[in-house]
């Protein structure tokens, strides 16, 4: 685990692990429900996967190995008992409001309740929601492709980043042992939009052009994405995010980085035909910009696209291999 680098961050790999196995709950058992529940079973704790059809074993694939846990699971909140330690919330954005008989079954006043979605508002998604307990936002560098109903193949990352303190921080001891890391960061808001900045490029031009995050490598369409994170910058600065100018270049670094037949959670949802979450990526940007009067004619034109195609069903192709 990466230990205190730069700009307030701090791993949580010193830390002593938690006294005893947690009790952990993993709502949607998606591509980063999968991963996180894989590593926290890993880790030696009591996973149980809350899920709203039937499945069996699951398996995470990383690095060409195949691990296959066989967890419990709860397809009704009704039969589960106490409350959990930790609930962990990994649903699309727009189903968010569908996990509220989880929370009411499984969220005490001891739980912790984190939440791993995109976008930079998940404290106003969830509270509504949450009657005791915790919330922790998470930020996931992780990206992962959910190839089958039971099987994640994982592409890239191991990083949670969280707000820093108590419940942080246990976090990282929750996960202590996996292929999961946790980082807390003091300046939550900054991190929230070098995350969103992530994402505001690579998913929305995966999704438009059915290809996969190799296809940032093009000329032009890695001019069209500096040009959507530039004005990012602009706005997340008037929304109190200390963002630079080299965090465009940063970003750019990133979809570099990542292997070019890696795609994005808004290109798979495109293809399966489920709708995307362009209110939560570009439409967050546009939001913010109309209340700081920031021109961002670029972002307002992809969510233009982006809201085009979001009542449409299943593309029906799969996006081409490889670079571009
Ligand atoms: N995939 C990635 O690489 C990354 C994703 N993210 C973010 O993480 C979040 C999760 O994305 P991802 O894992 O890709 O999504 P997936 O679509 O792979 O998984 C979401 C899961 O939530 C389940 N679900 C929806 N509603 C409920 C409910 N009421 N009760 C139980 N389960 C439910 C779905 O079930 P069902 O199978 O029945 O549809 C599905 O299994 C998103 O905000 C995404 O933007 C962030 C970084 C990377
Ligand atoms: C970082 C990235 C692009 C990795 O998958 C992501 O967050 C997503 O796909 O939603």
């Amino acid at each position: 685990m990466t230990e205190s680098t730069t700009g307030g961050l701090t791993g949580a790999s010193g830390l002593e692990p938690l006294e005893r196995p947690q009790r952990v709950a993993v709502v949607g058992a998606g591509a980063i429900g999968g991963i996180v529940a894989e590593a926290a079973h890993t880790a030696g704790h009591h996973v149980t996967l809350c899920v709203r059809r039937p499945m069996g074993p699951l398996t995470v694939e990383r690095d060409g190995l195949r691990r296959t846990v066989r967890l419990p699971v709860a397809t009704r909140p009704d039969g589960l008992g106490a409350p959990v330690d930790w609930l962990l919330i990994a649903t699309k954005a727009q189903d968010t409001r569908r996990t509220l008989g989880w929370i009411r079954r499984l969220a005490g006043p001891g739980t912790r309740v984190v939440v791993l979605q995109n976008g930079v508002d998940h404290e106003e998604r969830l509270a509504p929601l949450l009657a005791v307990g915790e919330l922790v936002p998470a930020l996931v560098y992780i990206a992962a492709e959910r190839v089958s109903r039971e099987h994640v193949q994982h592409r890239w990352g191991r990083r949670l980043v969280v707000p820093s303190g108590p419940a942080g921080a246990d976090l990282g001891r929750l996960f202590r042992g996996s292929d999961v890391d946790v980082v807390c960061e003091d300046d939550f808001t900054t991190a929230a939009w070098r995350k969103l900045m992530t994402n505001l490029a690579a998913n929305p031009l995966t999704a438009l052009t059915l290809r996969r995050i190799g296809v940032l490598q093009q000329p032009d369409l890695r001019e069209l994405a500096r040009g959507l994170l530039t004005e990012a910058v602009l706005v997340g600065r008037a929304e109190g995010a200390r963002l630079v100018m080299s965090d465009v270049d940063q970003t750019l670094d990133l979809y570099s980085a990542m292997h070019p037949h890696s795609g994005t959670s808004m290109l798979y949802d495109r293809l399966a035909g489920r709708p995307v979450e362009h209110d939560l990526i570009t439409g967050a940007v546009v939001r913010a910009a109309d209340r700081h009067e920031v021109p961002v004619p670029l972002n307002r034109a992809v969510l233009a696209l982006l809201r085009a195609f979001g009542e449409q069903g299943a593309v029906g192709v799969q996006p081409l291999a490889g670079v571009g």
